[in-house]
């Protein structure tokens, strides 16, 4: 029988890697001496080293090509949060990452490791300091959530010590920072059309924003750290900045230092919600005339209007996992309006 000669526990794969989270985690995998292939349906950028394979997760030849010659994957790739269609996130979400998952086996790839949500258990109510032994939600707000955990299931469920394959789940939440393609430019864009003078709510209701680069420093410890005998195996973990924030503070920040009004006059969070909802199911009974976006999606408001956060402290013990960047308040714009400039001016020391 022919022996497969291990690749390099320094060479692996990023899939989603031309994304905001992807092309972070690639950039700062580079800078930690690992050879880096990136997988995604584009390529956006280019980085000396990283070499670039384009092609769908849902095509298990264009991904062997890729994995056959690493050890660890990073799957980080799907569809937008607030793209609607269904199929697409069953075809990417599920059916995709089977696929990665098969890919990983055929190929002899040793680990994986999955971005998951924090979402994954956020039905539209309160969280609190939210830990990993939180149930799934039963009745998912939409369909990027309902297909969220069933990534996350497939992926722990495939761990398995005797196929020498392992496999961890990074819940993120609320990640922020340059070039984030989604909330700065929907919170933006929604001030734009002067749709952000409403507090839904109290306005005192706590959340979780995560920097970048803390969520990648997760995502490489727990590669680091997944071994047969550790107990990150075909275990969730939830990284965050470990300072939850008021979500009402957080978007006046933005607003106010971008040049916007912060929102000023409260609805009530029902009012706010039931509007939404039955707003939702007239834009889908109007789908197959009429293709409507609606920026106050049941979402969006359960997010605007909730407590979600959550403690990250199983990441502190079973990986050391420490924030590296969690003083950052958004206040502290740079000279051209990025907020997340001035994060990571904080650590290249450079002026922004
Ligand atoms: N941005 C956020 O606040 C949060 C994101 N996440 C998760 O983090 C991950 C990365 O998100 P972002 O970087 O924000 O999104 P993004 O949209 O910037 O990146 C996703 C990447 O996946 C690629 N992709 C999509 N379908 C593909 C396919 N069929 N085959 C190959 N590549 C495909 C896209 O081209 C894109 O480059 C996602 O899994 C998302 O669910 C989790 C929590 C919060
Ligand atoms: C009320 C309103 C229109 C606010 C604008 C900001 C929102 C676009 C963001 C506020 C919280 C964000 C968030 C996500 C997307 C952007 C926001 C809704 C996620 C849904 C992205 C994907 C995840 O896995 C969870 C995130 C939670 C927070």
């Amino acid at each position: 029988m022919a022996t497969r000669i291990r690749p390099s526990s320094k060479r692996c794969a990023v899939i989603g890697g031309s994304g905001f989270l992807g092309r972070h985690l690639v950039e700062r995998l580079v800078e930690k001496g690992y050879s880096v292939a990136v997988f995604d349906i584009a390529q956006r950028y280019e980085v000396s080293g990283v070499t670039f394979h384009q092609g769908d997760l849902c095509n298990k030849q264009d991904l062997l090509k890729v994995l056959k010659d690493v050890s660890l994957v990073f799957h980080c790739a799907s569809p937008a949060p607030g793209c609607n269609d269904r199929n697409l996130f069953w075809r990417v979400n599920v059916e995709g990452t089977r696929t990665v998952i098969q890919a990983c086996q055929q190929a002899g790839v040793q680990k994986l490791v999955l971005t998951s949500s924090a979402s994954v258990v956020f039905e539209g109510t309160d969280i609190m300091n939210g830990k990993e032994d939180l149930p799934y939600a039963k009745r998912p707000i939409d369909y990027y959530t309902e297909t969220k955990i069933k990534q996350e299931k497939l992926v722990l469920e495939a761990c398995s010590k005797e196929k020498d394959f392992l496999t961890v789940a990074i819940r993120p939440h609320g990640i922020f920072g340059p070039r984030d393609p989604q909330l700065v430019p929907i919170l933006v864009d929604t001030a734009r059309k002067g749709k952000m003078k409403f507090i839904i709510g109290d306005g005192t209701n706590l959340v979780d924003f995560t920097y970048v680069d803390n969520v990648v420093h997760g995502h490489i410890l727990a590669a680091e750290h997944l071994r047969p005998d550790s107990p990150l195996c075909g275990k969730a973990y939830h990284i965050t900045n470990d300072d939850p924030i008021r979500f009402w503070d957080f978007m006046s920040q933005v607003l106010v230092g971008l040049g916007y009004d912060a929102p000023r006059y409260h609805l009530p969070y029902s009012l706010v919600y039931g509007i939404a909802m039955l707003l939702w199911i007239i834009t889908f009974l109007l789908r197959p005339v009429v293709n409507i976006k609606p920026t106050f999606t049941p979402m969006r408001v359960a997010l605007a209007g909730t407590h979600h956060y959550y403690s990250c402290s199983r990441a502190k013990q079973d990986m050391g996992y420490q924030p590296v960047s969690s003083a950052y308040r958004p206040l502290d714009r740079g000279k051209n309006g990025d907020i997340g400039a001035v994060a990571q001016s904080r650590r290249t020391g450079e002026e922004v």
